[in-house]
């Protein structure tokens, strides 16, 4: 291998490889600082990514939920805007627990550093089929104040380049091309919920990840939300 070859294979490991906790969140800092959006291939801890698929894939069928649109009350189920199913995680597993944790982490990582004064978190796993697509979408609208910023962690081993399932992240509205992600194993995403419009693409095989909403406090007098 010619010098600048392996300098190259040197970098692009250390710009896809696990890195350790308090660098990522650093790193993912540093790019919403920059460009309101972060994507981090295979950087997610390795073992978490692991034990979360494990614990994903141990839910039993019947306890994932057909993935709705909007909030609470006004929670809709439409097959032809997304057709994935979800579990929330609520901590009690040992991996959502970490996971839990591992965001938690971030959460103070990313106030301190950016000020983003995020108040709450709030997560499911997400299993599309084959075939099984999110268009395009925002996960937060301006003004309601409620979603700040959206994480996606993915699940997938060896997902190769023909199989789909790609998240197209669009930097706006008028963005109709957008930056394709590969669902790979322990693969990051995060971005300003309020400034991206995103899709995931149908896939030809099982895409698991994880997904996950940063809120600030809005409370009003004492209407307390986000309820938790
Ligand atoms: O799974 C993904 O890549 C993104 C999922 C998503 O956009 C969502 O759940 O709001
Ligand atoms: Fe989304």
């Amino acid at each position: 291998m010619s010098a600048t070859a392996k300098q190259l294979g040197q970098r692009l490991e250390q710009q896809t490889g696990e890195i350790k906790t308090p660098d990522l969140y650093e790193a993912i800092a540093e790019d919403l600082y920059r460009q309101g959006y972060s994507i981090r291939p295979a950087q997610l801890p390795h073992q978490l990514t692991f034990d979360l698929l494990t614990q994903l894939q141990s839910i039993p069928e019947h306890e994932f939920e057909q993935a709705g649109i909007g909030r609470e009350t006004d929670l809709t189920i439409n097959q032809f805007v997304r057709k994935d199913e979800i579990a929330w995680i609520t901590g009690e597993s040992m991996a959502g627990q970490q996971w839990l944790n591992w965001a938690a982490g971030l959460q103070q990582h990313l106030n301190r550093r950016l000020f983003l004064g995020l108040f709450s978190f709030e997560s499911h796993m997400a299993h599309y089929r084959p075939g099984d697509f999110y268009k395009r979408h925002y996960d937060a609208f301006k003004g309601e104040a409620n979603r700040v910023l959206s994480i996606v962690v993915y699940l997938n081993p060896d997902w190769q380049l023909d199989e789909g399932g790609e998240m197209v992240l669009y930097l706006n509205d008028d963005d109709q091309q957008g930056i394709k992600v590969t669902p790979g194993f322990a693969t990051v995403v995060a971005f300003l919920s309020e400034e991206f419009p995103h899709e995931v693409l149908p896939a030809k095989r099982d895409r698991f990840s994880v997904a996950g909403w940063f809120r600030v406090n809005t409370s009003i007098g004492d209407r307390v939300d986000p309820p938790s």
